[in-house]
């Protein structure tokens, strides 16, 4: 039997509403290439990382499979339905990876340009602290606003950090942090709100401002850009 000890849940089933495609985001092309392929394309090369749960929408399934074969994705163990909610779809991914998993990490389909130094700094941080996620410092003045539009406060901004993904966990915590989310009703935006609901310290690993999710119709020729200035084009 082989013995997963770093499995990576890359969950790719939203319909992507913001970016107005007809197309879902994450199969929409970037340098040649669709989205997710160069996320699963980075995980494909490091290491470190054993297995891969590709989380996809239903009807989406085979075409993700056919991906993983065309683009060589031999790390890409399992291609498996998601929820409604990306709650819902990691979770997925967490009963697909299985019990002899030991490290998780969570990262969006949709930020393909996360780099091996920065998956493998969140990771390190995870193993010695069991929870890590990255992220950047704001660069903006962030208010609170009322419905009505009136502003309620301002947070001091140096507390306040954007986060990105992977996350990543030791398998056991993210697993009882999403049993006791499910069993307290709870839905969170990302998996260390779960976590650190349940109790647990989670760490930020500071990354980088270019880690984008591509969200809005503006993200896709920005990240071309950051694509094509990385490559040196
Ligand atoms: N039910 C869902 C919702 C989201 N995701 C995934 O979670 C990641 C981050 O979510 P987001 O950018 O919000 O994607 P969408 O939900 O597709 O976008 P939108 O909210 O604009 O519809 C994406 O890779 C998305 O495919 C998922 O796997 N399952
Ligand atoms: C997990 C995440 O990418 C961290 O920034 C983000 O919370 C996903 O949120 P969304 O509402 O699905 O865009």
């Amino acid at each position: 039997m082989q013995v997963n000890k770093v499995g990576v849940i890359v969950v790719a089933a939203g319909r992507g509403s913001r970016m107005r495609t007809a197309e879902s985001k994450q199969y929409l092309e970037l340098a040649g290439k669709p989205i997710l392929v160069h996320t699963l394309e980075l995980f494909e090369k490091m290491a470190r990382i054993d297995s891969v749960v590709l989380v996809t929408g239903e009807a989406d399934v085979p075409r993700c499979e056919s991906y993983a074969a065309r683009y060589g994705l031999h790390k890409v163990s399992r291609v498996i339905a998601g929820g409604a909610e990306r709650q819902d779809s990691v979770r997925s991914g967490l009963e697909a990876l299985g019990a002899e998993t030991q490290w998780v990490l969570v990262h969006d389909g949709v930020r393909p340009l996360v780099t091996e130094e920065q998956v493998g700094a969140c990771l390190d941080k995870a193993i010695d602290t069991g929870a890590a996620v990255l992220a950047v410092p704001v660069k903006d003045t962030i208010k609170v606003v009322s419905e009505d539009g009136q502003i309620m406060s301002t947070p001091d901004r140096k507390s306040l950090w954007a986060i990105q993904t992977p996350q990543a966990f030791r398998f056991s915590l993210l697993k009882e942090a999403h049993e006791e989310a499910i069993r307290d009703g709870f839905l969170g935006t990302d998996d260390a709100m779960l976590v650190e609901r349940a109790g647990h310290t989670v760490h930020v690993v500071e990354g980088d401002y270019a880690n984008i999710k591509i969200t809005t119709p503006e993200d896709l020729p920005w990240a071309e850009w950051l694509l094509g200035n990385r490559r040196g084009e």
